[in-house]
């Protein structure tokens, strides 16, 4: 499995070719339901996110021979495959060794025991089993190489963990005195509240249901329902609401049809964002319905028309009726034999046969006109009882769609008008199933839990990484007393995050970085979403609502939303989309004071006490991230996770990968980049950064071990 990739690199071929992206590691999660201990080996794929009846990408490439040997070898394969982590999430506490697993298979499928081993040993490589926090079995054989993980958020952490359990000596750089980077839960006594990450997005598929089992994490569903409150702290009615959350995925369709079906994603050789594209659906949505309501009052004033011109004419065949007919009387009452009429000699009879013929059509036309009356009067009463709105959406019902607006900014950490129409979510085919979730005793208790027995130098920041092919050096900072530490290693595993990448004076890299790695770390955007932890003495809201909106009319994305989601009486404030940037630029009392004037508004001054403790985080000036995190800006390709991935190797390196005879060692890059923002199908997420870990502590066992 391992010679795959040295094959791979020695056939000359460029790191582009790594097969380790997400594409090839992940398969979209299907089916919902609650229960993650698998039941089942189909199922025991599915929340490994593998497809429980086909072979991933990366397993058509390490078993090439499978596909030639037929349907019957790759049956036995994903049964065994299956099989191994079936055994694994169903006793993820204990090492599953290779014994246990040949003990466990049945006839006849134990009799492929060398089979087994290579789908064993690639389950093991690739972190789809023995991974967390687990009791080892059998002794790890050091392999004699030394790896610098740069930092120890969860990306760096899971990295560390795994590459020691390869036989790798493991030392952490972390810039910051604690461990989770971008997960820190603010605690006071026996309150917590997440400055960082909070909620797991379903355990379907997620690594985090294994840590679950390890650890017993104290998981809570987080009920979805989430009522609004108005600028004046009114609760809005929530058929109301609905109807706005309605017109806003509509909108959010039909940027997505001119984007995905339509292929409507640049104009003048710039790529849209999703909030041009958004505000062009709205303009001519408003110029529809505009359009629909003066089609609808023109209609309406043509008919009030036509009424009026059947009226007169009803008007003046009521006049003739009755000219008609009192000339029909006079011509009766007058005996004479003959009549002039029109110089034409009538008699008297012939006259009044005349008259009676024209009074009788003129009866019939005026019931054909009051027949026309009956219809035009019904249309009219029914364009007057469906009236068209005059506007697409009143003053209020925008300021509620400027809600749904902060909500999807709060979700990608910036602003709707720096999202890539085309790409900001490429991601949405690969969430997980179940409901979404909070660790009651803080995210923070994941890392601190990983993090033990790690090898960690606290407040030590990289400032600069010297790679060439025999070996890195790292220049360091102690953070404390401002002295500076070298370091020595084989490899670097750099999960630094990407906002601090983007700020060439934190960290530099000697050679610089490829230039197409430059060009993604521009590309890419790094946004900001900031917390306000509110601790209690007690509730004053209805504890089981987990969130409540604020339909903020000054700033939409400002103290737009509260979560309740500990069992404890704290409250968590959202400061999204332009509003994390500008209160960053104020004192804490006053974005505290926004905050409690808001629950003044919707709670009552009365009732709602000072909070006893507060938190808020600043993550935009966050020296070890520069941001919360990655999205994708109308500048990047959704590509530009994959370049972030790739490991870089020297000048001197390529050069040689280039030439004819290349040899095989010098080929082996010695710097590997793990962290949230180099995957693909999971950013911006605490799964995708543990994702990335294992992918790269896999890239490096497969370059490096035999
Ligand atoms: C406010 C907020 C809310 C979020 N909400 C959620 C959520 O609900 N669910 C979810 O799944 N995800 C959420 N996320 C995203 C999630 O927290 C991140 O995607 C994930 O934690 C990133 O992990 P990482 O290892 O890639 O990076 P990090 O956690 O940032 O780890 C990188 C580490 O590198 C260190 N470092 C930086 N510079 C240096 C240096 N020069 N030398 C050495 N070390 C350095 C940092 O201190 C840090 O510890 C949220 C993030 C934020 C900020």
């Amino acid at each position: 499995m391992q010679c795959d990739y040295l094959t791979l690199i020695s056939k000359n071929e460029s790191l582009d070719a790594f097969p380790l992206t997400d594409d090839n590691l992940s398969s979209e999660s299907d089916g919902e339901t609650e229960n993650f201990v698998p039941t089942t080996l189909d199922y025991a794929a599915t929340v490994s996110r593998l497809p429980a009846s086909t072979l991933s990408q990366l397993e058509k490439f390490l078993f090439p021979n499978l596909i030639s040997n037929g349907v019957t070898a790759i049956e036995i394969f994903l049964y065994i495959r299956n099989h191994i982590l079936y055994l694994w999430h169903n006793e993820s506490r204990i090492e599953l060794t290779f014994e246990k697993v040949i003990s466990r298979l049945h006839p006849p499928y134990n009799k492929y025991h060398s089979l087994a081993k290579d789908i064993y040993d690639y389950l093991l490589r690739y972190s789809y089993i023995n991974f967390g926090i687990f009791s080892l079995i059998k002794p790890v054989t050091k392999c004699g190489k030394k790896v610098i993980v740069l930092g120890a958020g969860m990306s760096g952490l899971c990295a560390a963990r795994q590459l020691e359990n390869f036989g790798f000596d493991v030392v952490i750089l972390e810039a910051r005195d604690r461990v989770g980077g971008r997960i820190h839960t603010f605690q006071v006594d026996h309150l917590v509240g997440d400055l960082g990450a909070m909620v797991v997005t379903g355990l379907g598929g997620n690594p985090i249901a294994v840590f679950d089992q390890q650890l017993n994490l104290d998981l809570s569903k987080i009920k979805q329902q989430c009522p609004l409150y108005n600028s004046r702290g009114g609760m809005i009615p929530r058929d109301k609401d609905k109807i706005v959350e309605t017109e806003f995925n509509q909108l959010l369709e039909a940027a997505s049809e001119l984007s995905h079906q339509m292929n409507f994603n640049s104009f003048q050789n710039e790529n849209l964002s999703l909030g041009n594209t958004f505000d062009q659906v709205l303009h001519l949505q408003n110029v529809k319905t505009k359009r629909a309501f003066v089609q609808h009052q023109s209609i309406i004033i043509q008919i009030q028309e036509s009424i009026e011109t059947v009226l007169n004419d009803l008007l003046v065949i009521e006049d003739l009726i009755r000219t008609r007919t009192q000339l029909l009387s006079n011509v009766k009452e007058i005996k004479c034999e003959v009549f002039r009429q029109d110089e034409v000699s009538t008699t008297n009879q012939e006259y009044s046969l005349q008259l009676e013929d024209d009074i009788n059509s003129l009866f019939s036309e005026y019931d054909r006109l009051k027949g026309n009356l009956t219809i035009q009067e019904s249309r009219l009463q029914l364009l007057n009882e469906n009236k068209m709105n005059e506007v697409y959406l009143s003053i209020s019902d925008m300021k509620m769609l400027e809600w749904h607006i902060a909500n999807l900014e709060f979700a990608n950490a910036t602003i709707i008008g720096n999202l890539s129409l085309q790409h900001w979510d490429q991601d949405d085919d690969f969430e997980f199933t179940g409901s979404h979730l909070s660790l009651q005793t803080g995210y923070s208790t994941l890392p601190d839990a990983i993090s033990k027995g790690l090898n960690i130098h606290h407040s030590i920041a990289a400032r600069n990484v010297q790679y060439d092919t025999e070996q890195i050096q790292i220049t360091a900072e102690n953070v404390k007393d401002k002295t500076t530490l070298s370091f020595e290693c084989d490899i670097v595993v750099c999960t630094i995050p990407l906002g601090v990448l983007k700020h060439p004076e934190c960290i530099t890299f000697q050679p610089p970085l490829p230039a197409d790695k430059q060009q993604s770390i521009a590309n890419m955007g790094f946004g900001v979403l900031n917390k306000v932890v509110l601790c209690f003495k007690q509730r004053f809201w209805n504890p089981d609502i987990h969130h409540f909106g604020y339909v903020n009319p000054r700033s939409r994305g400002e103290m737009f939303l509260f979560w309740n989601v500990m069992k404890t009486p704290v409250l968590l404030a959202l400061i999204a989309g332009k509003a994390a940037l500008e209160n960053e630029k104020l004192k804490d009392t006053v974005v505290l004071g926004k905050a409690m004037s808001v629950l003044h508004k919707i709670f009552g001054e009365d009732s709602v006490p000072e909070p006893f403790e507060w938190c808020i985080s600043h993550w935009g000036n966050d020296p070890f991230s520069f941001g919360s995190y990655s999205y994708v800006s109308p500048k990047s390709s959704g590509k530009d996770y994959d370049q972030l991935a790739m490991p870089v190797l020297t000048p001197e390196q390529n050069n040689a990968l280039n030439s004819d005879n290349p040899e095989e060692e010098l080929h082996l890059p010695r710097l590997f980049f793990a962290g949230e923002h180099t995957m693909r199908n999971y950013p911006a997420t605490v799964h995708g950064a543990i994702l990335s870990g294992f992918r790269e502590a896999g890239r490096i066992a497969d370059l490096y071990l035999t």
